[in-house]
């Protein structure tokens, strides 16, 4: 999202060219501030043979009612109607609301349905199982949901009604065990840049019904991760620990994201290896 519109399109191809025969999907984020920013990268994400696109909510005009969205996504997924379209919930980053809604925002999750809703309900995150909801006829090529959030309600009515074939993708690492347990059939998010091996392990004890091994996997990474927030856990910082613990240099955040210190970087590089090497 820091990238220009022709920096995104060439990160866009190298990914495509490069995976060729080395991974079995590329979905390309196409989510802009402005629509015709992103109905361009989803022609160019045609162009340069990718699998998939998907498509967070603008941020800055936000739409106010799941119709909207809707309406919006629509218009993203015209551009490249024969690919596979994801919709992106990110609502701790999108700050996408419901701005309606009937009982308040207590009951937030415990009543889907926002067309009830009095519009002075401001502080809700917009329900993606509402912007899913029939979206199939809008947007033939709805394939699923990349699911960053910690409403496991609203996670469990999309896998509900959802279709057989779409992907179901969970975004919140710390917590992958129970949304496999909802029926997440994939994950999406950045801890798997470089805890990959570990993940693996978790979902082969899960698919073998090995509970406790799994819980222990998803424990070890929820350790790492209150460590790691001592320091402030963001998008530098997790940066950083890629390339401290890849070895492959991936360059600064750009700014306004600010770099941790290196030296911070490095102490929370050393408890990933203590807790991950040796289980
Ligand atoms: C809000 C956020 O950044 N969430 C991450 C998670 O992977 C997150 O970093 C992780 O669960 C640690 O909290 C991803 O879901 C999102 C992400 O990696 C991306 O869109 O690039």
């Amino acid at each position: 999202m820091s990238f220009s519109v022709e920096e995104r399109k060439s990160l866009a191809a190298e990914w495509c060219l490069r995976a060729k025969g080395k991974m079995d999907y590329v979905i390309v984020h196409v989510g802009c501030l402005s629509l015709k920013d992103s109905m361009e990268l989803a022609q160019h994400a045609v162009k340069v043979g990718a699998d998939g696109i998907a498509v967070v909510s603008p941020s800055f005009f936000k739409p106010k009612t799941a119709d909207a969205l809707r309406l919006y996504l629509q218009k993203v997924a015209s551009a490249a109607p024969t690919l596979p379209f994801y919709y992106y919930h990110i609502p701790t980053v999108t700050g996408v609301n419901c701005e309606s809604f009937s009982f308040g925002p207590l009951l937030h999750g415990y009543w889907p349905d926002t067309s009830k809703c009095p519009p002075d309900c401001r502080d809700v995150d917009m329900l993606a199982s509402d912007v899913c909801k029939g979206i199939k006829k809008l947007i033939p090529s709805f394939s699923g949901v990349k699911f960053t959030g910690t409403d496991l309600m609203d996670f469990g009515l999309c896998v509900k009604y959802s279709q057989a074939e779409q992907l179901l993708l969970y975004g919140i690492d710390e917590q992958l065990l129970t949304s496999l347990v909802l029926g997440a059939n994939g994950a999406v998010g950045s801890l798997y840049n470089y805890l990959g091996r570990h993940y693996n392990k978790l979902l082969v004890a899960f698919a073998e019904g090995d509970l406790d091994s799994a819980r222990a996997c998803q424990f070890n990474v929820q350790d790492f991760l209150a460590f790691a927030s001592q320091y402030g856990f963001d998008v530098a910082l997790n940066k950083q620990l890629m390339s401290n613990l890849s070895g492959l240099n991936l360059g600064p955040p750009r700014l306004p994201v600010i770099p941790c210190p290196p030296a911070t970087v490095a102490t929370i590089a050393e408890k990933c290896r203590q807790i991950f090497l040796q289980n």
